[in-house]
Protein backbone atom coordinates (compact mmCIF):
# COMPACT_ATOMS: atom_id res chain seq x y z
CA UNK A 1 0.00 0.00 0.00
CA UNK A 2 1.25 3.14 -0.89
CA UNK A 3 2.58 5.54 2.33
CA UNK A 4 -0.32 8.78 2.45
CA UNK A 5 0.62 12.26 2.29
CA UNK A 6 1.49 13.96 5.53
CA UNK A 7 -1.28 16.19 6.49
CA UNK A 8 -0.56 20.11 6.71
CA UNK A 9 -1.01 22.10 9.67
CA UNK A 10 -4.54 23.17 9.39
CA UNK A 11 -5.56 19.98 8.44
CA UNK A 12 -3.78 18.32 11.78
CA UNK A 13 -6.28 21.17 13.60
CA UNK A 14 -9.52 20.01 11.40
CA UNK A 15 -8.63 16.24 12.71
CA UNK A 16 -8.03 16.86 16.55
CA UNK A 17 -11.04 19.15 16.58
CA UNK A 18 -13.12 15.73 15.75
CA UNK A 19 -10.84 13.29 17.94
CA UNK A 20 -11.86 14.04 21.33
CA UNK A 21 -9.04 13.60 23.98
CA UNK A 22 -6.25 13.99 21.51
CA UNK A 23 -3.45 16.61 21.25
CA UNK A 24 -0.54 17.28 19.45
CA UNK A 25 2.77 16.52 21.08
CA UNK A 26 6.10 16.47 19.74
CA UNK A 27 4.58 16.59 15.88
CA UNK A 28 2.56 13.47 17.17
CA UNK A 29 -1.43 12.67 17.80
CA UNK A 30 -1.04 11.77 21.62
CA UNK A 31 -3.71 10.65 24.13
CA UNK A 32 -3.67 8.64 27.35
CA UNK A 33 -6.55 6.28 28.23
CA UNK A 34 -7.32 5.86 31.37
CA UNK A 35 -9.36 2.16 32.17
CA UNK A 36 -10.87 1.01 35.41
CA UNK A 37 -7.93 -1.37 36.03
CA UNK A 38 -5.06 -3.51 34.22
CA UNK A 39 -7.40 -5.82 32.71
CA UNK A 40 -9.42 -3.46 30.92
CA UNK A 41 -6.43 -1.77 29.67
CA UNK A 42 -4.27 -4.46 28.74
CA UNK A 43 -8.11 -5.78 26.46
CA UNK A 44 -7.70 -2.31 24.75
CA UNK A 45 -4.21 -2.63 24.21
CA UNK A 46 -4.96 -6.39 22.12
CA UNK A 47 -8.23 -4.95 19.86
CA UNK A 48 -6.30 -2.13 19.12
CA UNK A 49 -3.28 -4.40 18.17
CA UNK A 50 -5.20 -6.58 15.87
CA UNK A 51 -6.47 -2.61 14.15
CA UNK A 52 -2.47 -2.20 13.67
CA UNK A 53 -1.99 -5.67 11.83
CA UNK A 54 -5.22 -4.74 9.55
CA UNK A 55 -4.14 -1.58 8.85
CA UNK A 56 -0.08 -2.16 9.15
CA UNK A 57 0.02 0.49 10.94
CA UNK A 58 1.48 0.55 14.46
CA UNK A 59 1.81 3.07 17.41
CA UNK A 60 4.21 3.96 19.99
CA UNK A 61 2.51 3.32 23.31
CA UNK A 62 2.83 2.08 27.01
CA UNK A 63 0.93 0.89 29.44
CA UNK A 64 1.26 1.37 33.02
CA UNK A 65 -1.61 -0.73 35.39
CA UNK A 66 -4.60 0.86 34.00
CA UNK A 67 -3.12 3.85 31.92
CA UNK A 68 -1.87 3.45 27.87
CA UNK A 69 -0.38 6.31 26.39
CA UNK A 70 -0.18 6.54 22.44
CA UNK A 71 1.62 8.62 20.24
CA UNK A 72 0.75 8.34 16.79
CA UNK A 73 3.36 9.43 13.61
CA UNK A 74 3.48 7.49 10.31
CA UNK A 75 7.10 6.96 9.87
CA UNK A 76 7.11 6.68 6.22
CA UNK A 77 5.97 9.78 5.70
CA UNK A 78 7.89 12.14 8.21
CA UNK A 79 4.84 13.00 9.61
CA UNK A 80 0.93 12.42 10.77
CA UNK A 81 -1.06 11.19 7.99
CA UNK A 82 -4.91 10.08 7.65
CA UNK A 83 -3.64 6.59 8.90
CA UNK A 84 -2.71 8.12 12.50
CA UNK A 85 -6.22 9.94 12.40
CA UNK A 86 -7.99 6.46 11.29
CA UNK A 87 -6.06 4.83 14.02
CA UNK A 88 -6.98 7.57 16.66
CA UNK A 89 -10.53 7.18 16.06
CA UNK A 90 -10.52 3.57 16.31
CA UNK A 91 -8.86 4.24 19.64
CA UNK A 92 -11.27 6.50 20.96
CA UNK A 93 -14.38 3.72 19.63
CA UNK A 94 -12.82 0.84 22.00
CA UNK A 95 -12.08 3.29 24.65
CA UNK A 96 -14.97 5.83 25.13
C1 LIG B 1 7.33 -2.02 6.02
C2 LIG B 1 6.10 -1.62 6.77
O1 LIG B 1 4.98 -1.64 5.93
C3 LIG B 1 6.24 -0.24 7.32
O2 LIG B 1 7.41 -0.16 8.09
C4 LIG B 1 5.03 0.24 8.12
C5 LIG B 1 4.72 -0.57 9.36
N1 LIG B 1 4.01 0.19 10.38
C6 LIG B 1 4.09 1.53 10.44
N2 LIG B 1 3.57 2.20 11.46
C7 LIG B 1 3.69 3.53 11.56
N3 LIG B 1 3.17 4.16 12.61
N4 LIG B 1 4.34 4.22 10.63
C8 LIG B 1 4.88 3.65 9.56
O3 LIG B 1 5.46 4.35 8.72
C9 LIG B 1 4.76 2.24 9.43
N5 LIG B 1 5.24 1.62 8.39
Amino acid sequence: MATPQRLTDPEIQTALGELSGWSLQGNKLHRQFKFGNFNQAFGFMTRLALVAETLNHHPEWSNVYNRVTIDLTTHDAGGITELDVKFATKANSFAD
